[in-house]
């Protein structure tokens, strides 16, 4: 059986690097092309690949994907600074290559995924629930992709519950102090060093509260994902938002 041709985009970053790792020493992929910030994306159509891992920043992200859809090489996205406005380019842009599949994970890690589906499923019980980012200092953007998913995902099933708006009493606050507002979700961001990525979900009821937590530990942590999404992205066409929608969660 041939072997599937990938290619990575910012393969000199954090996550890059170890993507690359990743696909050298899956024996089911070949990877055909590296690419950094200033390489030709000339190389992605050279080299025949067939899906592209994107792990830049979120200023070169709308780019490389215009190519690779233009081209119909799949992606598999992991970069962050998605919004609705960008979510919309992409969807255009995919209409008129309708056999080219994207994924884009906010997270690719199980722990992380599994964290927002706990989350979704806790936050209409609960009267209260705040989300807490921690992350490496280097990272550019806050919140991190995860926290605003989190955010909204729960955001979501409090409105479809019902959920009356949570209380605080809050009157007075330095900028910043309650966090930023993802749909009515306080969402704070911690940059600390000797951290990589992690999450904890704050939920409170009348005498009780439940912590949902996850912590990357290492980069690794993410490669089962984007393998993963590397051969399923192949026959999934169109725009898939969220890794969970490759994995069997019941
Ligand atoms: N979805 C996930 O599970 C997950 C996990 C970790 C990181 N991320 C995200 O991935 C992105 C990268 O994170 P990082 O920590 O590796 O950052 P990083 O800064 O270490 O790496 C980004 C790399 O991309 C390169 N780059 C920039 N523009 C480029 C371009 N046009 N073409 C090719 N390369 C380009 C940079 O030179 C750099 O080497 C961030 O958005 C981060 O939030 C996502
Ligand atoms: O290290 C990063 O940067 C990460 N970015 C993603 C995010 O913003 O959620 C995933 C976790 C690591």
């Amino acid at each position: 059986m041939s072997k599937l041709r990938v290619a990575v985009l910012g393969a000199k970053g954090r996550i890059g690097a170890e993507a690359v790792r990743a696909v050298e020493a899956a024996e089911d992929l070949e990877l055909v092309a590296a690419l950094g910030r200033g390489d030709a994306l000339g190389t992605l159509t050279d080299t025949g690949a067939q899906v592209v891992v994107e792990l830049t920043t979120p200023a070169s992200v709308m780019e490389n994907l215009d190519f690779c859809v233009r081209h119909g090489i799949h992606a598999v996205v992991g970069t962050t600074g998605w919004t609705d406005d960008r979510l919309a380019q992409l969807d255009t842009s995919l209409a008129a290559s309708p056999e080219t599949g994207v994924l884009i994970a906010p997270n690719f890690s199980i722990g992380a995924v599994l964290t927002m589906k706990f989350a979704q499923a806790a936050a209409p019980y609960f009267e209260s629930v705040e989300v807490i980012e921690l992350h490496h200092p280097n990272k550019v953007d806050a919140p991190s992709g995860t926290a605003t998913r989190t955010a909204q995902l729960i955001a979501a099933a409090r409105q479809q519950a019902g959920s009356a708006p949570q209380p605080d009493a809050t009157a007075t606050a330095l900028d910043g102090a309650r966090g930023a507002d993802v749909d009515g979700v306080p969402v704070h961001a911690v940059r600390l060093r000797g951290l990589l990525a992690h999450q904890e979900v704050l939920l409170g009821g009348e005498g009780e509260t439940l912590t949902i937590r996850h912590d990357s530990l290492h980069h690794s942590s993410f490669m089962p994902g984007i393998l993963l999404g590397v051969r399923r992205v192949v026959d999934t066409p169109g725009l898939t938002f969220g890794l969970e929608h490759f994995l069997d969660l019941r």
